[in-house]
């Protein structure tokens, strides 16, 4: 934590001033050709397998006026990136399949008994707290990992897709989205990968669509509209990551193995 930021100092380098918004995001909400843009591009996405506007709302129904993070928005979001990788082929199977785990265990806690401390990730981290659910040394073999651990793994995933979709937004030379891809997960994620993941994560990075595939799933049809609608995404991106970490460095929840 640095003057009070709540981000990591490899994670605030990854994308300059991401003080709760994204870069442009502003200037281009404020404009109404950008509104248009993005209602068009949202009103092609409907019916889609994948629906960018879907994970937008969930992001965004995500945050209360007071600032909590709800967990079952959080989780609606996840889902809907689930749906992304299935649509990209076996290959990101494991990476999908890893992440469906995560979300069950969370979404597990939420239907639980205990359910009403898993809201928000504020009650969720003092319930895990105050009943000594979260291990700060090691993690037993044979008990459910807590929901906090959980959180922190798909928390620091958001990390690598805010810059990810950040450099596929704003990128004027249309490098390949994999270089893009590898780039954002090199800045980010990686740090916290050992070495075999890392060479998974790198197979799977080769394997992703063009950028004018990538421009489908996300139902743009040009770099212009791209730029919209994915600053929006970030933007929102931004917000939870941001209140989600600024929760996790207040209870030195960071490094939780
Ligand atoms: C479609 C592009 C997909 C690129 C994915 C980039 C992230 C690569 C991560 C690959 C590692 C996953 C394998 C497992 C890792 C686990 O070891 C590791 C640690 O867990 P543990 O402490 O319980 O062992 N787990 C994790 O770090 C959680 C990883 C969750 C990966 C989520 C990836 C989300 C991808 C969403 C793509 C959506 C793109 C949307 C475009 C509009």
């Amino acid at each position: 934590m640095k003057d009070g930021k709540p981000c990591k100092q490899v994670e605030n380098d990854v994308i300059p001033k991401q003080e709760g918004k994204a870069e442009g995001a502003e200037s281009l909400k404020g404009e109404d050709m950008s509104l248009q843009v993005f209602e068009n591009a949202m009103k092609n996405c409907k019916g889609k397998t994948f629906e960018i506007g879907k994970m937008i709302e969930s992001f965004h129904a995500c945050v209360t006026n007071d600032q909590e993070v709800l967990l079952e928005h959080y989780l609606e979001a996840w889902r809907e990136l689930i749906k992304f990788m299935d649509s990209m082929g076996t290959v990101f199977t494991f990476i999908s399949h890893e992440t469906i785990t995560k979300i069950n265990i969370l979404q597990n806690y939420l239907n639980g008994e205990d359910g009403r401390s898993y809201r928000t990730i504020r009650s969720m981290i003092e319930y895990e707290m105050e009943n000594g659910v979260v291990n700060f040394k090691e993690l037993p073999a044979n008990k459910v990992p807590s929901g906090c651990r959980t959180l922190l793994r798909i928390h620091r995933a958001l990390k690598w897709l805010e810059v990810f979709l950040y450099n596929v937004g704003t990128n004027p030379r249309q490098e390949e989205t994999s270089e893009m891809c590898a780039e954002a997960y090199h800045k980010t994620l990686a740090h916290h990968h050992s070495w075999f993941i890392r060479q998974v994560a790198e197979v799977a990075f080769l394997a992703l669509p063009p950028l004018q595939e990538m421009y489908k799933v996300v139902c743009v049809k040009d770099h212009v509209e791209a730029k919209v609608v994915l600053l929006t995404t970030v933007d929102a991106i931004v917000k939870v990551y941001n209140l989600t970490q600024e929760l996790y460095t207040e209870n030195k929840m960071l490094d939780l193995p």
